[in-house]
């Protein structure tokens, strides 16, 4: 009797190709920072929402930190206010800081829930100002050599990962809004959501922290060529850190950060891709930028 040909074969192949990753990752936090820019098309926030909930039904347990900077510039606009930034931090005045509160807790983050509990009771919001998750004191710029006032912008000084940690053993997905309550004045501070995902993944002691931007990852010659670096260590990224612009500042310092406070892999990854997050984590081949601590060897990296 010959062996019937089953048309959903290649679909088991596509399953068990994931089969390591997921054992791998089974029962790892893994912290991802999803940004303003790869956040403003419908069918991308509905496949991210997707990759989430995916994570959780396979047995990891994914944390959302989120940014909203073009939708914080928008609302910004809106109210006849200019955006500023300096040195990648958006000058916030204390009417700003209101507007970024507003947006980022009261828009950017319910959205986010709502696409997430399509899928089940599992999201919940929250900013790094709930049970202490996150406290600031003022940060400044630092341009040319001058320290500058840059309003209401937050540095990091604690994180206490124990609401976050009480979710995650709930089976809740939390999703986090990068501000944090103030250690000296009773206000909030706003901080950059790259450098908060990053905080949070080390506080967490998280196996992975993966950035979602616009761009495919870090590009070795930015802008002159689209050369994507697809691994680098830690002492790597620290020699190139002062030539980057930006954007890719925070993103990156906050890898470095990640990979040097216990964090196994950094990577930042194409957002504008459906389903980035996927193919990342349970595909042989990867996509991005990866960071690893100095010394890691390659058998323990996802992409050996
Ligand atoms: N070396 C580099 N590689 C990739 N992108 C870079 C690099 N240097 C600067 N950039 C810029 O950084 C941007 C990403 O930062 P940003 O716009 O703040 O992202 P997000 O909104 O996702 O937080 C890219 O769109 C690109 O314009
Ligand atoms: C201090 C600072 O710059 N805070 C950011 C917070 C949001 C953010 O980081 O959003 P993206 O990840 O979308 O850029 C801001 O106000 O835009």
């Amino acid at each position: 009797m010959s062996t019937r040909r089953h048309t959903a074969l290649p679909k088991a192949q596509i399953l068990i190709e994931a089969l390591p990753w997921l054992t791998r990752h089974h029962g790892k936090t893994v912290v991802v920072k999803f940004g303003g820019n790869a956040m403003v098309d419908e069918e991308l926030k509905a496949a991210f929402a997707q990759d989430v909930v995916f994570l959780r039904h396979a047995g990891l347990k994914p944390v959302v930190v989120h940014g909203g900077g073009p939708q914080i510039s928008a609302h910004l606009d809106r109210l006849g206010l200019v955006s500023e930034f300096k040195a990648g931090l958006r000058v916030t005045t204390d009417e700003a800081m209101d507007v970024v509160r507003m947006v980022l807790a009261g828009q950017v983050q319910r959205e986010l829930v709502g696409l997430l509990n399509r899928h089940g009771p599992l999201a919940v919001g929250m900013t790094g100002e709930d049970a202490h998750t996150l406290t600031a004191t003022k940060r400044y710029a630092h341009i040319d050599g001058e320290k500058v006032d840059i309003g209401r912008v937050g540095e990091i000084t604690e994180v206490d990962a124990g609401a976050v940690q009480a979710l995650l053993d709930d089976g809740r997905i939390p999703v986090i809004s990068s501000i944090a309550r103030s250690a000296d004045d009773g206000h909030v501070y706003n901080i950059n959501a790259d450098t908060a995902a990053a905080a949070l993944a080390a506080a967490l002691g998280a196996e992975t922290l993966m950035v979602l931007t616009d761009v495919e990852g870090l590009y070795e010659d930015w802008p002159n060529s689209d050369d994507v670096i697809s691994r680098l260590t830690a002492s790597e990224l620290e020699r190139l850190l002062p030539d980057l612009a930006s954007g890719m500042v925070p993103k990156m310092e906050g890898c470095l950060y990640a990979v040097r406070n216990g964090v196994n892999t950094a990577r930042v990854i194409d957002g504008r891709v459906q389903h980035s997050i996927l193919l990342e984590i349970f595909t042989d081949e990867g996509i991005g930028t990866m960071v690893v601590p100095d010394g890691a060897a390659p058998e323990k990296e996802k992409r050996a």
